[in-house]
């Protein structure tokens, strides 16, 4: 079961909200798709889903395009969140999972399961609108993954979660992928972007300015951190050429530099004069690298 998305292209008017995006998303991989406010990403989501029909390219599914008829395919965790807050969790999950082709029993022993596994059954009778934010969205992740959608989309689905939920939802999510679920999931925490997928895409202004596997990004990124350890006085390294920044921690002198010439460079002139007990090159984070990238400011 392969995502393909070929030269994708959206235009609303005059805006051009999505620019020739591509890739190809084998069964049972977790995709990252990341970019700053307004970059294309929910637009890139409802394309994908056939909500939307691209002004050029493609989006299919083992070969053929994906429509919302073929719901049981697919689930969706939409940004803005869409439950009914006068209906119990019981009666909503019920709705949503008869329109995609459940029966009744079936769809209780699954919303059982999953309360139970983020340990809220006691949720099943509450109205949405008793439950906070946080668990709101975790009864919309499991109205996402009910009926066992072969693709999983997952706009934004750690915003507003406490660490112990968010980590709840990624171990629910590892456990749909090792069953073999395909998951496309966006995210502003690049944390959850670095322990989860294996590929992504960055885009900016509708473009994808950086794709491709998360381990060889990062090591082809010649932005290095390195962490040094000694009693020495190296301030000098505030003002050597290619050193980006400079910072004294608790226990270690973390700075920046350009490139792994750099790295060589400080890395002798550090040593020459005398004792260093750690000199480590560290890979740039993700957030790094998206703050290079993507820089501070929203795409809209
Ligand atoms: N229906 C629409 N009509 C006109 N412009 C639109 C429409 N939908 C999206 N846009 C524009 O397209 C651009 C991309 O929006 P999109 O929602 O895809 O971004 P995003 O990456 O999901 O952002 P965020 O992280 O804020 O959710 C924005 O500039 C937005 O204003």
């Amino acid at each position: 079961m392969t995502l393909k998305i070929e030269q994708v292209r959206k235009q609303f008017q005059q805006h051009v909200a999505v620019d020739g995006i591509s890739a190809t998303i084998e069964k049972g991989d977790i995709f990252g798709l990341l970019g700053a406010n307004g970059a294309g990403k929910t637009t890139t989501f409802r394309m994908i889903l056939g909500l939307l029909d691209p002004t050029e390219g493609s989006v299919t599914w083992e070969g053929t395009r994906l429509s919302y008829k073929r719901t049981h395919l697919i689930g969706y965790l939409p940004e803005e969140r869409g439950l009914y807050p006068k209906l119990t969790v019981k009666e909503q999950l019920t709705y949503l999972g008869r329109l995609k082709g459940m029966t009744k029993p079936a769809i209780i022993k699954e919303l059982k399961h999953w309360l139970e596994r983020f340990q809220v059954p006691e949720y099943e009778h509450k109205k949405v609108e008793e439950l906070s934010k946080g668990n709101q969205q975790k009864i919309q992740f499991i109205a996402a993954v009910i009926h066992k959608p072969e693709l999983l989309i997952l706009d934004e689905p750690f915003s507003g979660l406490d660490p112990v939920n968010s980590d709840m939802l990624k171990d629910a999510v590892h456990d749909l992928q090792q069953a073999g679920t395909t998951i496309v999931f966006s995210s502003h925490q690049m944390n959850n972007v670095e322990e989860m997928c294996e590929d992504i895409i960055m885009m900016k202004r509708g473009k994808a300015i950086l794709q491709g596997s998360l381990r060889e990004i990062k090591r082809s990124y010649d932005m290095k951190r390195i962490a040094i350890r000694t009693d020495r006085d190296v301030s000098f390294l505030q003002t050597e050429p290619g050193v980006t920044s400079y910072n004294e921690t608790k226990q270690d002198i973390v700075i920046e530099v350009e490139n792994e010439r750099v790295a060589e460079q400080v890395f002798h002139q550090v040593t020459a004069g005398g004792f260093v007990s750690k000199f480590e090159v560290e890979e740039p984070r993700l957030h790094d690298i998206f703050i290079d990238k993507v820089g501070g400011e929203a795409d809209a």
